[in-house]
């Protein structure tokens, strides 16, 4: 089933299109990797997905609903989850408890009645086992690795009910053994979640991605499989510089 569609979307700052005709969909269950050289416009597509950013033309539909106009909280409300490349968890909190945190955003009477619950300490369990900090529960946030630490903010994203996540190179900085284990946890959410990633590691990508879209100056240059892509000439010339 299509979970967002993407329109002619547009944004310009002081004369600059950023985004620039571009439209796409993506399947819910997939994982889209966004690629393309410096300034592409891939941050700035993620930001007007999440509302981070106000398009200055084009629609934007979440399962069927168009949210374009709607403010960031509105849209993450809805289910859109946005994980940035400096980190926002609580350093001083430990594992379970950020995750607590992140269940207490989600809308509405359930998050109350099941804060504190036993069903509340069994989701925390099942979430941390999807990206294998299990044995970390009672650690301090502040004391995780570089990796554990990308991984508890997109178990915080699941926990908050993020079904649509949008994540900036969320490899960078991580070991190659990271890396590997991130794109395991990808694929396991992939079943329950949808995900579109901003991703610069090649390799990573061709493990992760369902469908890639190359973006250039703002709009898209290419889309297809991993093999399609690396062997369009304009992608070729644009992105891979050769
Ligand atoms: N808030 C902003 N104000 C002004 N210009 C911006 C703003 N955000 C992005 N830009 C500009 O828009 C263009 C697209 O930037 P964007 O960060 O989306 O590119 P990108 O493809 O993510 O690049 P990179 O791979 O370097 O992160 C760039 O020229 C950038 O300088």
């Amino acid at each position: 089933m299509q979970q967002l569609q993407v329109t002619d979307l547009h944004v310009e700052f002081g004369g600059l299109r950023a985004v620039d005709g571009l439209s796409f969909a993506v399947e819910e269950g997939e994982i889209l990797c966004l690629l393309g050289p410096n300034g592409a416009g891939k941050s700035t597509t993620l930001d007007l997905i999440c509302g981070k950013t106000q398009p200055t033309g084009g629609s934007i539909r979440l399962n069927g609903t168009e949210i374009s106009q709607m403010l960031e909280f509105r849209r993450a409300r809805l289910g859109i989850g946005r994980k940035f490349q400096v980190p926002s968890v609580y350093r001083d909190l430990t594992v379970a408890e950020n995750l607590s945190v992140a269940r207490s955003r989600r809308p509405g009477l359930w998050s109350a009645l099941t804060r504190f619950s036993l069903s509340d300490v069994r989701e925390t369990e099942g979430i941390l086992e999807r990206v294998d900090l299990s044995s970390k529960r009672e650690e301090l946030a502040g004391n995780l690795s570089h990796g554990e630490t990308q991984w508890l903010e997109i178990a915080m994203l699941i926990a908050q009910d993020s079904r649509l996540i949008l994540m900036d190179e969320p490899t960078a900085g991580m070991t190659i053994q990271e890396t590997e284990k991130t794109a395991e946890i990808f694929r396991s959410l992939s079943d329950s979640h949808t995900l579109i990633v901003v991703e610069h590691d090649m390799s990573f990508v061709r493990t992760v991605a369902d469908r890639i879209i190359v973006m250039n100056r703002g709009a898209m240059l290419a889309e297809g499989s991993i093999e399609e892509i690396e062997t369009n000439e304009d992608v070729k010339t644009a992105y891979l510089g050769h």
